[in-house]
């Protein structure tokens, strides 16, 4: 079976590890198996810092599904350590806000590297992941620029407002200036990563992770070619929601789908998405136990537990959207 899954960082990362026990695959390296999975991850939060390409929903991905990811933060290597990050503070360089580790550090050297020798992302993405061997194909969205900024009320300046990288917005002021506007710069004339639109021809189902609906899936639903993609690919469409009882489980998920006029609630987010049948791209929608009353106009909405406490409770999540496509493993 071909799977596909949208994700984003943290939540994408640890619903990947469900996805891989669901389907009798080791959780954490590769293993062997008939079935093959393909994450399109979000490339909108990706920023150059310090002259060093940074891209933390691929890294977060690459680093949990090989076993390298500190799993108290959810991002970042194990036994990080920071001295590059305080000499550069000593030095006054900027931005001092945004953690970067010395073993991360590497990784992105390496990218950076690639990058300016002239490889595309994708393939730069590739041979990281042959040291980490994530036992998914972990595709960028898309090769292109892609990056994200929120119109915010400038601090310095109140009567202004000015756009900055969503890492601004989300590190530094943790999302905590009212956002005008979202908008992923270079989404419109992006196009799909190399083997982003035959991954949603072939897939047997596709998944959306439980990732944010707005700056992560949203904007790889973005890039010109993949919506369309998506809708017509023969898998059903099955998304899990990342808000239960009208909260998001960890980050500022509410904050972005305030910026986009979308309630924070399981059902304003499945009607968001919507239905396939309707011009969205939802078949099917799990939401968990307490929002059990959620109706998403043309779309199979279960209630199941939606807790990725450990990866057998995510596997068991994953199976009920299988089950909800209509696929079985066989
Ligand atoms: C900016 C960042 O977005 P993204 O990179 O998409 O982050 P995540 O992939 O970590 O998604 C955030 C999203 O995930 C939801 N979440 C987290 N844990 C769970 C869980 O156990 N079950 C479930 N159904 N959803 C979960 C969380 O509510 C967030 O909305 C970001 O938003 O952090």
């Amino acid at each position: 079976m071909k799977i596909v899954v949208l994700v984003g960082g943290v939540g994408g990362a640890r619903f990947l590890l469900g996805v891989k026990t669901a389907l009798g695959l080791p959780a954490i390296g590769a293993g062997e198996s008939p079935h093959e999975i393909t994450a399109l991850v979000n490339t909108g939060d990706d920023v150059w810092m310090h002259g060093l390409r940074i891209c933390p929903d691929l890294d977060t991905c690459m680093y949990t599904l090989g076993g390298g990811i500190d799993t108290e933060r959810g991002w970042g290597h194990a036994g990080e350590t920071w001295t590059v990050k305080e000499e550069l503070a000593a030095y006054g360089a900027e931005p001092t806000w945004f953690g970067l580790g010395d073993k991360d550090i590497a990784t992105h050297l390496i990218r950076s590297r690639m990058l300016r020798a002239g490889y595309p992302l994708s393939a730069v993405t590739e041979a990281l992941c042959d040291r980490w061997q994530p036992g998914v194909r972990l595709l960028p969205m898309s090769d292109d620029r892609v990056e994200t900024h929120v119109v915010i009320d400038d601090p310095e300046n109140p009567e202004q407002r000015k756009a900055v990288h969503f890492q601004e917005w989300w590190v530094r002021y943790r999302a905590g200036l009212p956002a005008h506007s979202i908008v992923a710069v270079g989404n419109d004339e992006a196009k799909p990563g190399p083997g982003v639109l035959d991954a949603l021809a072939q897939a047997d189902v596709v998944l959306l992770a439980p990732s944010n609906p707005v700056v992560s899936v949203g904007t790889t639903l973005g890039v010109p070619g993949v919506r369309d993609a998506l809708r017509k690919s023969r898998a059903k469409v099955v998304g899990v929601s990342p808000i239960i009882g009208g909260k998001a489980l960890r980050g500022m998920a509410d904050a972005c789908l305030t910026a986009i006029g979308v309630e924070t609630s399981a059902e304003a987010v499945g009607r968001h998405y919507g239905a396939r049948s309707e011009g969205g791209v939802l078949d099917g929608w799990l939401v968990a136990p307490e929002d059990h009353e959620v109706t998403v106009p043309g779309v199979d909405v279960r209630a199941v537990p939606l807790l990725m406490s450990d990866v057998d409770a995510t596997a068991d999540m994953v199976r009920a959207a299988f089950d909800v496509a209509g696929v079985s493993l066989g």
